[in-house]
């Protein structure tokens, strides 16, 4: 296929990915990198059309004018990357990182004469390698970080790959005045296509990241507590049903905050927020010292899931939980908070209905003498 027909391809795949990524940001499920990738893409699509038309022209100037957007784009690329793979390189040095390269890029082409010529072919190539070789650090980062997702290691593929054939290409120009981007060099051509199937893949394995991403975390919002931050009954069931169908052996307690409805009364409903926030804190700490499970089951009502083999005694646990809710109640509201539970462990129901029932029985029954004693 001709060269320019494939550039101009190349552009409009990069546009119909900017406009996809671009409709994206406004979803509030997308990560932010998505508008930084998007005005990469708009950027391409604009430099490939600008090269074509420069070819076809036999326009230095707009060539010149492309080549720079490509630099743009692709550090722009580099910059989205970067930000969804957090690697801590700031926009401020990857500015820089164009501006340089831009430089070098105007210096050769304003000094190695006149038309498409083979040292601009290298320049370009060793120059676009640099941000290629940025994107390839931040999406390796990334696949570490999400070992089970196959869309960042298509990305640091295709850009590993895409990088090594520029440096290729490149290292084939030196002292052949015959490698110009015009010339139908059967290497040429492989190098437009490659740039058009990597740019497809690429654009596929992005946008494949986001849609996954952003699943996930409607999977994750849907079993987590809008409030507390920790996971709702629904979910908290469905973990404790999993736990006992696995034959886990375990203790659930059910935990009721007491007169919760007075502060709410006299405090007003965001202290009683701040309450049920911090007793979810303390809870949360619990599940990750004694690698239990909580959840909030409704109101000022939370379950607490504690392994039979924890080691610190159970007794010991809630007593230290009922002190640090003490204390925390004091902070808030100058009073000491307390909560009452009911208790069922895995060895005494069948089903989660059965354990559930149990524990609430039971911490029914505790908020009665509660009452009694009162
Ligand atoms: N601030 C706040 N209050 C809530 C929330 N959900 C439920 N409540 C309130 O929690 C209160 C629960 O009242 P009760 O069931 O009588 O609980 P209580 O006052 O702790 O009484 P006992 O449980 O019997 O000790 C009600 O006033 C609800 O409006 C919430 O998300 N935030």
């Amino acid at each position: 296929m001709d060269i320019i027909t494939i550039i101009v391809l190349t552009g409009i795949t990069n546009l119909t990915f900017a406009l996809y990524s671009w409709q994206q940001v406004s979803n509030p499920e997308s990560h932010s990198a998505c508008k930084s990738w998007a005005q990469a893409q708009f950027i391409k699509a604009f430099s490939f059309i600008i090269y074509a038309i420069a070819l076809l022209n036999y326009s230095d100037d707009l060539r010149l004018i492309a080549n720079i957007l490509i630099l743009l784009g692709c550090w722009a690329e580099a910059r989205a990357y970067s930000k969804l793979a957090k690697t801590g390189l700031n926009t401020a040095y990857l500015f820089a990182g164009f501006i340089l390269t831009s430089a070098i890029f105007s210096f050769m082409h304003f000094t190695s004469g006149s038309g498409p010529n083979h040292t601009m072919i290298i320049t370009a190539s060793v120059l676009v390698a640099v941000p290629l070789t940025i994107n390839v650090y931040a999406l390796y980062k990334l696949s570490r970080q999400h070992p089970g997702s196959l869309f960042p290691k298509v990305l640091v593929t295709v850009n590993a790959f895409i990088t090594v054939l520029c440096l290729v290409r490149g290292t084939l120009a030196i002292g052949n005045p015959e490698y110009i981007i015009t010339q139908a060099l059967f290497t040429n051509q492989l190098f437009i296509f490659a740039t058009f199937i990597s740019g497809l893949v690429n654009g596929i394995g992005f946008i494949g990241f986001l849609k996954e991403r952003s699943d996930e975390k409607l999977c994750t919002r849907a079993n987590i507590d809008y409030l507390t931050g920790i996971y709702n009954r629904q979910y908290f069931e469905k973990l404790t049903k999993e736990q006992l169908a696995n034959g886990g052996a375990f203790t659930l307690y059910f935990l009721d905050i007491d007169s919760f409805k007075s502060v709410n009364d006299r405090f007003g409903h965001a202290t009683g927020d701040e309450i049920l926030q911090r007793f979810a804190k303390l809870l949360l700490q619990q599940q990750e010292q004694h690698s239990g499970l909580v959840g909030r089951l409704g109101g000022e009502e939370f379950g607490l899931l504690l392994p039979a083999n924890t080691n610190m005694n159970h007794s010991d646990i809630l007593k230290h939980l009922c002190k640090a809710f003490a204390a925390q109640g004091e902070q808030v509201i100058g009073e000491p908070m307390s909560f009452s539970l009911g208790a069922c462990s895995s060895t005494e129901a069948y089903t989660v209905n059965d354990l559930m029932r149990k524990a609430d029985v039971l911490l029914y029954e505790a908020k009665r003498e509660l009452y009694e004693s009162e």
